[in-house]
């Protein structure tokens, strides 16, 4: 539990307490039963990093820490001990001169979201004093992001536990404010209880992944204020609003992808859930500059999902990756 002390003890003193009739427990379960077997090798790598201040930051679209007297041979540590944590797929990140370049310019999503948020267009702050929850944050870059934007403490949950043990490495560089505002959990969606307590949810690249959508987004709603924000990302097929892609064994060569409606079907789920006001903000073809491998992920990535004769369709034949941002309130 002593990964998870500092965390619990921000809720305790949040306004999601209510939160602790659960989350102890689950985790406490979690470290017993369900701890990957290759954990404690990826935490000694991120207790092992340089303990180094934090003398710039910038929560920008390179998540970036920086300090001054920082010598080569702790960047290379670093470079090293970051490299023990592959695959990278969400940022960027410059740790002290070490430039993550992960799979996914995961700025691009956030340019496509950021202008949107909340009804105060044109606040560089749009999230100021909110408790945010991102549900399958992966390595929590967005979580920096939101950060940025004025959150006053975010939450972010992905069962992912490498990704966890990359949002570990990545906050423990921050100085120590930013820290004790930033929080993960190993949990899935499904393991949250009914909070109404965010006054934004961030659900982002997770629809297509669930085999119950409306049951998904009856779990999203669940964990906002009344009258708070849901910020929806997933994968949208075009068509009229009872379309709806169910594709065969893969889609874009990934296994677990379950339903990818049209932008209007998705608008009418949101409403059949009982969210108010739901509108589509973005829809946009994901680019080769947006998804590629790296050094920080060497395996196969967008130009191996598309038809090579056909940039329009993916390998199995359906329609290329499109990605539509919604936003709705509670
Ligand atoms: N049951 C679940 N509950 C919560 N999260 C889950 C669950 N199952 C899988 N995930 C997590 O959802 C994330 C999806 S990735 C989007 C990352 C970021 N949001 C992004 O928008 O860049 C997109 C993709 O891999 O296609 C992964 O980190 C999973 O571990």
């Amino acid at each position: 539990m002593k990964l998870f002390t500092q965390d619990l003890i921000a809720v305790a003193q949040s306004p999601l307490q209510h939160w602790l009739t659960t989350l102890p427990a689950q985790l406490e379960r979690w470290q017993k039963e369900q701890q990957h077997g290759e954990l404690p090798k990826w935490l000694r790598s991120v207790e092992q990093l340089p303990k180094l201040e934090a003398q710039q930051v910038s929560l920008d679209d390179t998540v970036t820490v920086h300090n001054n007297t920082v010598n080569e041979g702790e960047q290379n540590r670093i470079r090293g001990l970051m490299m023990q944590l592959v695959p990278w797929r969400k940022g960027p990140f410059n740790l002290h001169g070490v430039h993550i370049d992960t799979e996914w310019r995961s700025d691009f999503k956030w340019q496509r979201v950021l202008p949107h948020l909340s009804n105060t267009k044109g606040d560089s702050q749009p999230l100021k004093g909110q408790q945010v929850l991102d549900i399958g944050c992966g390595s929590g870059y967005h979580l920096w992001r939101m950060l940025e934007a004025g959150a006053e403490q975010v939450w972010g949950v992905d069962p992912g536990q490498l990704f966890m043990a990359q949002f570990m490495a990545v906050r423990s560089f921050m100085p120590p404010e930013l820290q004790a505002r930033s929080h993960l959990f190993p949990l899935g969606v499904e393991d949250l209880p009914e909070l109404k307590a965010f006054d934004t949810v961030f659900s982002m690249g997770v629809l297509y992944h669930r085999r119950s959508p409306i049951d998904f987004l009856t779990q999203l709603r669940a964990q906002l204020k009344p009258g708070g924000q849901l910020v929806l990302e997933t994968l949208v097929v075009e068509g009229d609003e009872h379309t709806v892609l169910v594709p065969g064994e893969t889609y874009a060569k990934m296994r677990n992808v379950w339903f990818i409606p049209s932008s209007k079907a998705l608008l009418h789920w949101l409403a059949r859930c009982g969210f108010k006001t739901a509108r589509v903000v973005d829809e946009s073809l994901t680019t080769l500059e947006e998804q590629r491998a790296t050094e920080w992920m060497q395996g196969q990535s967008l130009a191996d999902f598309l038809d090579p004769a056909d940039h329009s369709r993916t390998i199995e034949g359906y329609p290329a990756p499109r990605r539509a941002v919604i936003i709705a309130q509670a």
